[in-house]
């Protein structure tokens, strides 16, 4: 029965695991953990039915034996016997509850957890195509599923064994109002058919509508500095009026429907009391029933349908948790990065090779490079240049091995970097990309979590490398400072150099930089060159630049064209040619700093 309700996804049968769709099973297997704890709930749940029946028995007795007979000793004893019982009775619904909300747990913990993982292991080309507000989503659909097992859904259907005890008693005691008791069942049941159709066609609309507004309103949230700053309250807030007002019509008109349905249901128990009480008093004038079985009747019928009503009110919750479902199962049923390739590799001295590499974003798109041959390192400061959307960060996307070429290969060493998973290349390449995400808390702490294990004195020199430890000595906290979320309480320029401390502190085989002196000061930007060509002495350093003092400290540039192809040269042949000056700017500037501290 419980099987038969719940969404699709979560109580088919898992399947054999897949390597490449490791999470696809993750709704199934969260249901198979959970359901012990359901049974064991649903089982709690059958003296609680009969239990529920108790309260009209006692109706029952009290106008049949005792008010009749002038009984107290008879109505003391029904009086103890009842407040036992719905003690006990109190005892197994505490219970149901914690088994249902343990069970509710165990699938929150394990979609959650398969969601996060799969997020984590997807190649930053997926993880591109969905927008945070999407995500987020996804993380809110884990509550709807598990709402399907902890919410009143779950205990209405648990309780639809006592409808059918109800009416066994009705049709003992107060037979001639058992027809309009099972009519008004079945109407009820009709109905909760009737509007789960109608909620379910209806919630695809208005999903899609509070998705909308969703994204936008994350969008904003995220862009308000921008809005501040262009002063865009207006237009801004235009677009989400519209969005908000488009949802507020289709939820209005949903929820507009789905309240005259629980009204009626509450006029229709109205009237079917009154009909079951007319009928029971016809029947009672006729000698065919009790006046105790006519008072316990309206009680008995009350408890018969009233799980159906609930399934019928918890329609929409089972909608939700549906739609919720199907979303997580298609997102859970994604292929992800590529396993552990489980080589244990000496550390590779940093010489990256293009052998014929293509990269195009979709199929139909033209692509950003076509039959590509370059040989980079080992060691050396490497410099790439083009204009705006030649594909610098393309190519340095490629040769960190965030993406895989649509033909061709990317070889560290004699290795194709397509064979390794992220987490093993990660140690060997790393990369700083364009913009810096800083995340919130102790300044220390976020720097360890690059690299566990290093000492406090490894990271202060990778501060030192960096050009960040001097910022970090003038707050009052230093490195236990605590930093907002995404750096806030930091300038762009310390969260860069914070970024590339924890570039640092991994001691890869090959660093690459995309823009690393974007937001620094001119003498930040010179000792982050004297740092960058102290570390390329001994590592492959690849950085995108615009800046003419960092591409005149280069060993190689690479220009990449635009038009599918690179080509390269050293400084002084390149720099005049593309910059329009006659020569790279000199080397060593006056305030250069020492080179000390370059971690091995
Ligand atoms: N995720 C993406 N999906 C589709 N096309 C993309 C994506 N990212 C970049 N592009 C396109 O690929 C081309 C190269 O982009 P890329 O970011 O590599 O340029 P770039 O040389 O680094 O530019 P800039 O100097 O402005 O940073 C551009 O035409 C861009 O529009």
């Amino acid at each position: 029965m419980i099987k038969l309700l719940l969404p699709r996804q979560l109580v088919n049968r898992p399947s054999a695991p897949d390597e490449q769709r490791p999470f696809a099973q993750a709704l199934p297997q969260a249901f198979e953990r959970a359901y012990p704890l359901l049974r064991r709930a649903a089982m709690g749940s059958l003296p609680i039915s009969l239990f529920g029946l108790l309260p009209s028995i006692f109706v029952l007795q009290v106008y049949d034996r005792v008010i009749s007979r002038s009984a107290t000793a008879t109505l003391v004893a029904l009086v103890a016997g009842i407040f036992c019982f719905l003690g006990v009775e109190y005892f197994l619904r505490a219970r149901r509850s914690r088994a249902l909300r343990n069970a509710g747990a165990t699938i929150d913990h394990q979609v959650s957890g398969a969601l996060l993982a799969s997020l984590m292991r997807r190649p930053l080309r997926v993880l591109e195509a969905r927008p945070t507000s999407a995500w987020l989503m996804l993380f809110r659909d884990v509550s709807a599923v598990r709402g399907t097992v902890t919410g009143g859904l779950m205990s209405a259907i648990f309780d639809l064994p006592m409808a059918l005890f109800a009416l066994i008693v009705i049709g003992i005691v107060a037979w001639p109002v058992l027809p309009v008791v099972l009519v008004f069942l079945g109407l009820m049941a009709f109905l909760a058919w009737w509007w789960a159709d109608e909620v379910r066609a209806g919630r695809v609309e208005e999903t899609a509508r509070a998705r909308d507004l969703d994204r936008i309103a994350s969008e904003i949230c995220r862009a308000r500095e921008t809005i501040k700053t262009l002063g865009q309250d207006a237009p801004v807030t235009e677009l989400w009026r519209r969005s908000y007002d488009d949802w507020l019509t289709e939820s209005f008109r949903k929820n507009g429907e789905l309240e005259n349905a629980r009204e009626a249901s509450t006029v229709l128990l109205t009237v079917f009391s009154v009909l079951a009480v007319t009928a029971g008093a016809l029947a009672v004038t006729d000698q065919l029933m009790t006046v105790g079985s006519l008072m316990a009747v309206n009680m008995l019928a009350i408890k018969a349908l009233s799980p159906v009503a609930g399934l019928a009110t918890n329609w929409r919750l089972l909608a939700r948790a549906s739609e919720a479902a199907q979303r997580l199962e298609t997102v859970l049923s994604e292929p992800v990065e590529r396993a552990d390739s489980g080589l244990n590799l000496p550390k590779p001295t940093g010489r990256l090779l293009l052998a014929d590499v293509s990269f195009t974003f979709h199929e139909n798109a033209r692509p950003v490079f076509e039959g590509l041959n370059l040989q980079i390192g080992p060691t050396g400061l490497h410099v790439i240049v083009g204009r705006n959307g030649a594909g610098k960060s393309t190519l340095a996307k490629l040769l960190s091995g965030l993406y895989t070429p649509t033909k061709g290969q990317v070889r560290l060493d004699e290795y194709d970097l397509a064979q390794f998973s992220r987490g093993e290349l990660a140690p060997w390449v790393s990369t700083l990309s364009q913009e810096v995400y800083w995340f919130s808390g102790p300044l220390i702490d976020t720097l360890r979590r690059t690299a566990p294990g290093q000492t406090d004195e490894q990271i202060f020199a990778a501060c030192r490398l960096s050009g960040a430890h001097e910022f970090i000595a003038r707050l009052p906290d230093g490195y236990h400072t605590e930093v907002g979320e995404g750096g806030a309480g930091l300038s762009v320029g310390e969260r860069r150099k914070l970024a590339l401390a924890q570039l640092f502190l991994r001691q890869p085989a090959v660093l690459v930089l995309d823009e690393p002196s974007n937001d620094l000061d001119f003498a930040s930007e010179a000792a982050l060159i004297a740092a960058l060509s102290a570390v390329a002495r001994q590592r492959t350093v690849i950085v995108v630049t615009h800046s003419l003092r960092l591409v005149s400290a280069a060993t190689q540039i690479y220009h990449v064209r635009g038009d599918g192809q690179v080509e390269q040269g050293p400084p002084a042949a390149m720099v005049p040619r593309l910059f329009g000056v006659q020569r790279p700017l000199p080397a060593a500037l006056p305030d250069m700093p020492s080179q000390a501290g370059v971690p091995a």
